[in-house]
């Protein structure tokens, strides 16, 4: 039998307890802001941001959107970004990516002051990762290990791989992994070996956005799966990177897509949203 490691109800417990806090932080009056920078019209990053904002809503944090419809160049979002780095009224903000290609992605990112980086992706938090403690973590990574550490998966001592080195999700979970003293192997296209690799591993990750990355048949029975991929299959249905139909069943655990990492992820920017609001609070007291 294989155990689901159920995000969708773990983010709903979590965020329960978030509402709660949100209350209590407004009510000495706390500016609990999240906003939500978007660029271009990528569906996705549209729909994903609409439902980080009904989220926010819901547990009574206050939202602006942002949507530069119009903007041409790196320096109109860098505008937005300096604009929310000075407004008293935004304890934390975000852009949602990918950004259209003609945009300098990482210059943008590295402007936003890392107090309000509520996702965790500047070069400042992600480097303080690597030293050890960040103001703020990314969110899926972070959220995964929120996962994994709620159903007591054991870490310490584990072989976890990671198939996917992207900045947003492979190497901080890397980091992650390995200060909670797993043995962590990053895989990526480049690879030699790959099946001798996940034949050893008793965690796997896939965080590629690639249907079927690795055969799933190299996967141990007794390993632990986590799957951060959200694709369309040919049937148009959602689905992960790997093809979790044929885990189910076989290994120890996995994460379901939908329904695993994805509200995880979610939850992750709500508490993150809170403690930057928390932050600027004692800032200014
Ligand atoms: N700035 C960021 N951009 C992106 C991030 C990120 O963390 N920060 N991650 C992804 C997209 N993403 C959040 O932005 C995200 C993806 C998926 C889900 C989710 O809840 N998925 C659901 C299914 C939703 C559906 O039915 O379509 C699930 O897995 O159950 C949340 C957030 C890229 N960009």
């Amino acid at each position: 039998m294989t155990f689901i490691l159920d995000g969708k109800s773990l983010a709903q417990e979590l965020e329960a307890g978030y509402a709660k806090e949100v209350a209590d932080l407004k009510a000495t009056g706390a500016t609990v802001r999240l906003a939500i920078i978007t660029v271009g019209d990528d569906d996705a990053s549209k729909v994903y941001a609409r439902s980080k904002q009904k989220k926010a809503e819901a547990l009574g944090i206050d939202f602006r959107a942002i949507h530069l419809d119009d903007a041409e160049n790196t320096q109109d979002v860098l505008d937005a970004v300096y604009a929310l780095n000075q407004d008293p009224g935004v304890s934390g903000f975000m852009l949602q990516l990918p950004l259209p290609d003609q945009f300098d992605t990482q210059a943008i990112v590295n402007a936003i002051d890392p107090m309000k980086d509520v996702d965790g992706l500047t070069a400042y938090n992600l480097g303080a990762l690597m030293q050890g403690e960040a103001h703020f973590v990314a969110c899926t990574p972070k959220g995964v290990m929120t996962l994994l550490k709620h159903y007591n998966i054991p870490i310490a001592g584990k072989k976890a791989v990671v198939i996917g080195r992207s900045q947003i999700v492979g190497l901080p979970l890397a980091q992650l992994l390995l200060k909670e003293n797993a043995t962590v192997t990053v895989i990526h296209r480049s690879t030699n070996h790959k099946q001798r690799i996940i034949e050893s591993a008793d965690i796997v990750i896939s965080a590629t956005g690639q249907i079927d990355p690795i055969d799933v048949a190299w996967i141990r029975d007794d390993a632990v799966v986590v799957d951060v991929g959200t694709n369309r299959g040919a049937d148009g249905k959602l689905r992960g990177d790997l093809d979790l139909s044929a885990l189910e069943g076989r290994v120890q655990a996995l994460t379901p897509v939908p329904g695993g990492v994805g509200p995880m992820t979610i939850a992750t920017l709500m508490e993150q949203t809170i403690q930057s609001a928390r932050a600027h609070m004692s800032e200014e007291m």
